[in-house]
């Protein structure tokens, strides 16, 4: 089983890391026939409309929309949890182009501009359950996406309480009244639909390996639903594996 992370731009480096922490090696991807070499992809975040110029640039757009289409596994973060969406707001004039394949709209900026990033702990019971660990998840939100509706196959594994006040977009599923100021909206930022999974989140930036675990744990059980025949290999470096030791961490990250 080998992971290929979209490697044109934002934080792929830190993904690969976080993979190398797990005892993982991911491969680079720049080129539409590199897709062919991996079982799984991430889409990293960064920035979103730039992404998709170099993406369209290199022809990627087809091979990306075959990748999901085929059923592969594809983790994407933040801009990545944007370029799987079928339907985005808050684009930049013009719009850009989306790979698509997660039934859900994402608004791109829906906490603000870069300097309203922030971190906070988020409940993720799946994760909790899956992985161990402490119940919460410290989530780093830089520019951050959310998902304002999803479609019926999609799966909500975590929100983000804001106070209904300081949310800044309205939709149907989002709404800010002005007699529910004190209340707080239930905003949707990590989904899973079939083999896609989305978090608006930087997981690869933080020292908590969970959600690195989790999607490689996911994409070696469609590996086998796919074929019985074989139960795939993890391209290991080092002597760690899945769910091992932790090795110390190679770039600076948040603790
Ligand atoms: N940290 C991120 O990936 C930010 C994504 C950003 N909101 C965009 O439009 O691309």
């Amino acid at each position: 089983m080998t992971v290929g992370v979209l490697a044109l731009q934002g934080s792929f480096n830190e993904h690969i890391a976080a993979l190398r922490r797990l005892g993982v090696q991911g491969i680079e991807i720049r080129k539409a026939e590199q897709l062919l070499t991996v079982s799984s992809l991430i889409i990293p975040g960064g920035e979103s409309t730039t992404m998709a110029k170099l993406a369209e640039y290199h022809n990627l757009f087809p091979a990306l929309r075959e990748f999901v289409k085929t059923g592969k596994p594809v983790w994407g973060t933040c801009a990545g949890l944007i370029f799987l969406a079928d339907r985005a707001v808050g684009q930049k004039e013009g719009g850009q182009e989306l790979v698509g394949g997660l039934d859900c709209t994402v608004h791109r900026n829906f906490f603000g501009s870069q300097i309203q990033s922030f971190e906070a702990d988020i409940s993720v019971p799946i994760l909790t359950s899956k992985e161990g660990g402490p119940e919460t998840y410290r989530g780093v939100f830089i520019r951050a996406p959310a998902v304002l509706d999803v479609g019926p196959d999609v799966e909500v594994l975590a929100h983000y309480p804001v106070p209904s006040n300081k949310v800044l977009y309205s939709s149907s599923t989002v709404q800010i009244q002005e007699e529910d100021a004190l209340l707080e909206t239930n905003v949707i930022v990590a989904v899973k639909q079939r083999n896609l999974l989305a978090t608006a989140f930087h997981p690869e930036l933080t020292a908590d390996t969970r959600w690195h675990s989790y999607f490689m744990k996911m994409a070696k059980e469609m590996e086998q639903g796919a074929s019985s025949s074989s139960g795939g290999t993890i391209v290991s470096v080092g002597e760690t594996s899945v769910g091992t030791e932790q090795a110390k961490p190679d770039i600076p990250i948040y603790q």
